[in-house]
């Protein structure tokens, strides 16, 4: 069945401003933002704590399954750092969001992460990790890099998004 309005993925390291820009989408066109680091932790669709990258594991397969109804209906802005376990068919644009890397690192010091995991993170942002990953899993004209550093940067991302989800129409 065709979706009535367009599925997005907004992907990035964390603190590149996913959250940020996808609530101000999400206010201005309907789309439905599915913040998935807080849905994994409200349905405990995780296996547990991991002590050396200092986050959740994910249970990708659960995730999936909560879901699957909602992407096959459409209208959906999913909101998460990794894009690779999403099947390729939910997504009719996916965003990655990229920041400098000493302005991520400043985000990330704020938050009180430890300095180790600030570095891994700018690392993963310097490697282009989402990037790539996003590249690897879907298809070229899907996926769009964004630069997120600035304010102006983020309200012109905000801008081109809600323009381009008002402007989406179904394949025949
Ligand atoms: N383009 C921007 N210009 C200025 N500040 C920004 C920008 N993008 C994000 N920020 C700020 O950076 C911080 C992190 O943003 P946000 O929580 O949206 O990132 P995120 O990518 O969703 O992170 P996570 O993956 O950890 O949830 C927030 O304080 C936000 O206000």
């Amino acid at each position: 069945m065709a979706r009535s309005a367009p599925n997005v993925l907004v992907t990035g390291t964390p603190g590149t401003g996913k959250t940020s820009l996808s609530e101000q989408v999400a206010a201005a066109t309907g789309l439905k933002h599915l913040n998935i680091g807080d849905l994994v932790k409200s349905q405990q669709l995780h296996t547990g704590w991991d002590d050396e990258f200092e986050c959740l594991v994910i249970d990708e397969d659960k995730v999936c399954d909560a879901l699957e109804d909602l992407m096959a209906e459409g209208g959906c802005l999913v909101d998460y750092h990794g894009c690779d376990f999403f099947p390729e068919r939910w997504f009719d644009l996916v965003v990655v969001l990229q920041a400098d890397n000493t302005v991520l690192w400043e985000r990330l010091e704020k938050r009180g992460y430890s300095e180790r995991k600030v570095q891994e993170n700018v690392q993963c942002e310097i490697m282009h990790v989402i990037v790539e990953e996003a590249r690897d899993s879907y298809g070229e004209g899907v996926v769009h890099v964004l630069q997120s550093s600035t304010a102006e940067e983020m309200e012109e991302n905000v801008e081109r998004l809600t323009q381009w989800a008002r402007s989406w129409r179904p394949s025949s």
